[in-house]
């Protein structure tokens, strides 16, 4: 028994989650927000993994009698979901929640599944010094292997990759997920900001939003540092754009994004030039991407024509793939993968899990990875891998 009632406006949907292992989908302060698991999916591994998680689903909110005063995308039943980045990967997963909080357009409504409980709202909890230790690879290693990855690229292999470093962190008390939360979204109002099965994190990359027949997309790639005032920061906003390195990585992401969506989307629209996203530690090259889809295409069936995309695989696909598994000396388990929501329609959003770490009590894993060409230099990369991580350590320490 699912039921979605209106509800006046909720305020910061971040201060209405209990202190259990929340779910998340927020940008601007719009979204959703959940807690309680009323089903969980176990994706199993294997190409066929996102056709399973669509008929499994479609199967249960079939099931499900629903009573929906609201009808809006994210309205009625919903689960929330994370897919790993290389599809033989154990851990992909979908969780309907028990209990939703939505904003959108102006209008608030609460989704329950089952009885409807009342959580009490506990204060945050600070984790206390956090301390960090390397992850699969040093510092050293990990630019060891970019200039193996750059001969690679040199020798005609293949044209782009993306190499990703973790960094481990441990803290004195488990980490409160909603401090995280509430921590990205104030300081990354533009990404959206998320939390699935303890994989949380503030990513600018939207893989897709499906609001019926309408897709929409931001591809990114291509980055630079934030400069110390507004004349530096234009500055090196100009540099990234007449930077050839960073234009040719955003013509590939760009390139696999519309070799995945031309044979699903009657319409597709994407700009001959790309724009500037600011984002507090970085900026980027930005690309977005509208398209018209035919009825009946669940947002799925998009995310499983597009993933992964070159700004977190490579050029070509197959060959990047390799040299990632190759060098990279890590699991990216979640990083990298699909996370979002879909709702009964075959609405919802999903982006790439970037800027994002995997949270297990006390225990943090951050990720970060940088699109590799033949012109890359391994220091610099390094520098923008680090950039990248400070999103998640500003979430740890504040
Ligand atoms: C792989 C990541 O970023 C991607 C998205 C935007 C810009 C990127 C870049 O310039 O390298 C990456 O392709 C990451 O943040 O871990």
């Amino acid at each position: 028994m699912v039921r979605t009632t209106p509800v006046e406006d909720p305020g910061d949907l971040f201060s209405r989650l209990p202190d259990a292992a929340p779910y998340a989908w927020v940008r601007r302060g719009e979204g959703l927000v959940a807690w309680g698991e009323a089903v969980r999916l176990d994706v199993p591994p294997g190409p066929g993994r996102f056709d399973w998680a669509r008929d499994r689903l479609a199967e249960i909110f079939g099931e499900a009698h629903v009573d929906d005063d609201v009808t809006a995308p994210g309205s009625g039943p919903v689960a929330f979901g994370s897919f790993t980045f290389d599809p033989d990967a154990h851990g992909s997963l979908l969780v309907v929640p028990e209990t939703i909080l939505a904003r959108r357009d102006g209008r608030a409504w609460l989704t329950t599944v089952g009885e409807r409980r009342l959580d009490a709202v506990t204060p945050l909890r600070d984790p206390g010094r956090i301390r960090y230790g390397d992850g699969s690879l040093t510092a050293p290693e990990w630019q060891h292997a970019v200039a193996r990855a750059i001969r690679r690229i040199r020798s005609g292999l293949l044209e782009k990759t993306v190499l990703a470093r973790d960094l481990n962190a441990v803290a004195e008390r488990a980490i409160d997920v909603r401090l995280l939360l509430a921590r990205l979204a104030a300081r990354y109002p533009e990404c959206y900001t998320f939390s699935c099965a303890g994989l949380v994190g503030a990513t600018p990359e939207l893989l897709v939003r499906r609001t019926g027949e309408t897709l929409e997309s931001l591809v990114l790639a291509g980055t630079i540092a934030r400069g110390s005032g507004q004349a530096d920061d234009m500055a090196r906003g100009a540099a990234l754009f007449a930077s050839e390195k960073n234009r040719h990585e955003h013509a590939c992401a760009v390139a696999s994004v519309r070799q995945a969506l031309d044979p699903l989307c009657a319409e597709l629209k994407i700009p001959e030039e790309p724009e500037l996203l600011v984002l507090a530690n970085v900026q980027h090259l930005a690309s977005p991407v509208t398209g018209r889809l035919p009825a009946g295409t669940s947002v799925l069936d998009v995310v499983e024509a597009m993933h992964p995309t070159a700004a977190v695989g490579g050029t070509p696909t197959g060959r990047a793939l390799d040299v990632i598994r190759d060098l990279e000396g890590m699991d990216r388990a979640g990083y990298a993968g699909p996370v979002g929501w879909i709702d009964a329609r075959g609405d919802g959003e999903w982006g790439i899990a970037l800027r994002c770490a995997q949270i297990r009590g006390p225990r943090a894993r951050l990720f970060a990875g940088c699109g590799i060409m033949g012109d890359s230099d391994p220091a610099s990369e390094l520098a923008e891998a680090q950039a990248k991580l400070r999103v998640m350590q500003y979430a740890l320490e504040g």
